[in-house]
């Protein structure tokens, strides 16, 4: 069976394209979001950050201090309220497909929403997340026929997973022989709980305690070489809004476990 090389393991984020991965630089990182189409938004701003949007996060090189697009968050209310725009897939690329949907249903929580078969153009998809793709982000799978293992790449950092108990999900998923890569503790530089897992194609999974998130799937990560490049691509092109960004110059080791140090 053979494997593909880097450039074809990763498919899309609706609005992201992954660039190339920063050389090793002070964390930086942002979080943009489009407003998702009838999201029930809460007037509590942690729960508007956890409505089902996807938030691109990109840890990457030159940042400036920013604030974010909105000045309260009835601003930003009112912009996710009129904005029908939504960020409804991530696609990437597996070795074994039911070998994936089991991990991401058993250990992860996913429910498979679809999956569809196209001989011939020799793929299999499979569509999962954590609510109907109407009003959910989901995960799209493809296996191409006879291609077992692909190079992820610097470039792709991880997904962010959200649930109440980091430490129980952990556990969970090492009963269930996934690989734990960072064990749960609070972030370096922050105060979130978060841990690292990866999924048996090696992409990576951080899973952060983020109590009543009605959207676990919440976020990508990926790595860019020009943060404030990035956030104008991401807003003029995708119509997202920062919604926050910070710099982290004391941590320039990567403390995560995506292979990329400073
Ligand atoms: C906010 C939360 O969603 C994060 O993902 S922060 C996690 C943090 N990220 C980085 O350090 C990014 C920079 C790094 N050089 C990279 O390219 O990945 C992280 O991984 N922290 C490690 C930890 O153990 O806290
Ligand atoms: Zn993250």
């Amino acid at each position: 069976m053979r494997a593909l090389p880097m450039a074809v393991s990763r498919g899309a984020v609706a609005c992201a394209t992954p660039a190339a991965a920063a050389a090793a630089v002070p964390r930086r990182s942002m979080l943009l979001s489009t407003a998702a189409a009838g999201a029930a938004l809460q007037s509590d701003p942690i729960r508007l950050m956890s409505t089902p949007k996807l938030k691109l996060r990109a840890s990457a090189g030159a940042a400036q201090a920013a604030a974010t697009s909105f000045s309260s968050n009835d601003e930003a209310f009112t912009w996710a309220k009129k904005d029908n725009r939504r960020l409804l897939h991530v696609v990437y690329r597996v070795g074994d497909i039911d070998r994936t949907i089991k991990f991401y249903t058993e250990c992860l929580g996913m429910k498979l929403l679809r999956k569809r078969d196209i001989p011939e153009e020799k793929y299999t998809n499979a569509f999962l997340g954590y609510g109907p793709e109407e009003t959910n982000f989901a995960i799209e799978l493809t296996y191409n026929y006879g291609v077992d293992s692909y190079d992820i790449g610097a470039g792709f950092g991880h997904f962010g997973i959200a649930t109440d108990d980091v430490a129980k999900t952990v556990e969970l998923i090492r009963a269930k022989g996934g690989k734990v890569t960072r064990e749960p503790g609070p972030v370096k530089g922050g105060k979130t709980v978060i841990a690292f897992i990866e999924d048996p194609d090696g992409y990576k999974f951080e899973i952060l305690e983020r109590p009543g998130t009605p959207e676990p799937l919440c976020q990508v990560m990926l790595r860019v070489g020009d943060l404030d490049r990035a956030i104008s691509f991401y807003e003029k092109a995708c119509g997202m809004k920062l919604l926050r960004k910070r710099d982290n110059p004391e941590y320039k080791v990567h403390g995560g476990d995506d292979g990329v140090r400073a």
